[in-house]
């Protein structure tokens, strides 16, 4: 159930030029009850006092090194976004207001397939990276296999790539392939693919009886990546969205 509460701000940086990650501590420091690939929302008011709200997936909560919770989230820089505004400019040990956590885009224990395909553009990778504990229990007890097809303009924009990476070298049923709309980087890898995410599905044959596909972030891929894979022959209930949009 989600829950009130305040997140000071323990420490930030730069993913990418244009992304910053935001590390929170909750102020009461009662845990977050949280499950991978949910959201929370952050609180504020526009310059004329007007309460609003945005959403932000969770990232990851915690390396394990520290005994206190820490609640991760990307945020993409929006021109003249208010809360672009806020996030970019929030200093460490400053705090905000924000409830949570929100949202079904969950992996759940029910599902049975055999693969899972996982797709995301910018910022739409966070829920995936917070997944991660859970995809390693999924790849070991029931042997299925999971691709990441994860879109980029440039490297620069690859955001989380080297943990996805390690992740992709430690567990063979893990396949990550980050997708260059703008050519490819400078060392290529195997993996690599170029062009947009929804045109790369083909590639991957999917199958109404053994697949199941995630798709987080830019509206305009979830919308293209959907029509896709029901082309595929996906049943609509095989296809779990999550869409970025503006909540004003
Ligand atoms: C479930 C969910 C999860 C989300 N998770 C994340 C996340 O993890 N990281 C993240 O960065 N964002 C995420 N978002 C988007 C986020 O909630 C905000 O919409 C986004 O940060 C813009 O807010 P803003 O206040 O800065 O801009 P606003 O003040 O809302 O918008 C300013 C202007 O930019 C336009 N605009 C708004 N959003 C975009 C956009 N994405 N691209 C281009 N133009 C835009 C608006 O139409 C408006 O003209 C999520 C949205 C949802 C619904």
């Amino acid at each position: 159930m989600a829950e009130q509460f305040q997140l000071r701000l323990a420490d930030s940086f730069m993913l990418a030029p244009t992304v910053r990650h935001l590390s929170f501590e909750r102020v009461d420091g009662q845990p977050l009850a949280f499950v991978p690939g949910q959201f929370l929302q952050v609180h504020f008011s526009y310059d004329d006092g007007k309460p609003t709200k945005r959403s932000y997936s969770v990232g990851t909560i915690g390396d394990g090194s520290s005994p206190v919770q820490r609640i991760e989230i990307a945020v993409s820089y929006v021109e003249g976004g208010a809360a672009t505004k806020l996030l970019g400019g929030l200093e460490h040990g400053q705090a905000i207001d924000a409830s949570g956590p929100y949202g079904r885009f969950c992996l759940m224990d029910g599902d049975q397939n055999k693969r899972y395909i996982l797709i995301a553009t910018g910022t739409g990778v966070t829920p995936y990276r917070a997944m991660l504990p859970q995809i390693e229990t999924l790849l070991a007890s029931r042997g299925c296999r999971v691709v990441l097809l994860y879109g980029a303009r440039n490297e620069t924009e690859l955001l989380y790539g080297e943990e996805f990476d390690a992740f992709a070298r430690k567990h063979e049923g893990f396949t990550f392939h980050p997708c260059f709309s703008r050519g490819p980087r400078p060392n290529p890898r195997p993996h690599d693919r170029l062009g947009y995410v929804q045109d790369m599905l083909a590639e991957l044959e999917p199958r109404a009886d053994e697949d199941i596909a995630y798709l987080c972030g830019n509206p305009n891929m979830v919308d293209a990546s959907f029509a896709a894979l029901k082309e595929h022959g996906l049943a609509v209930q095989h296809i779990r969205r999550e869409k970025y949009i503006s909540s004003r």
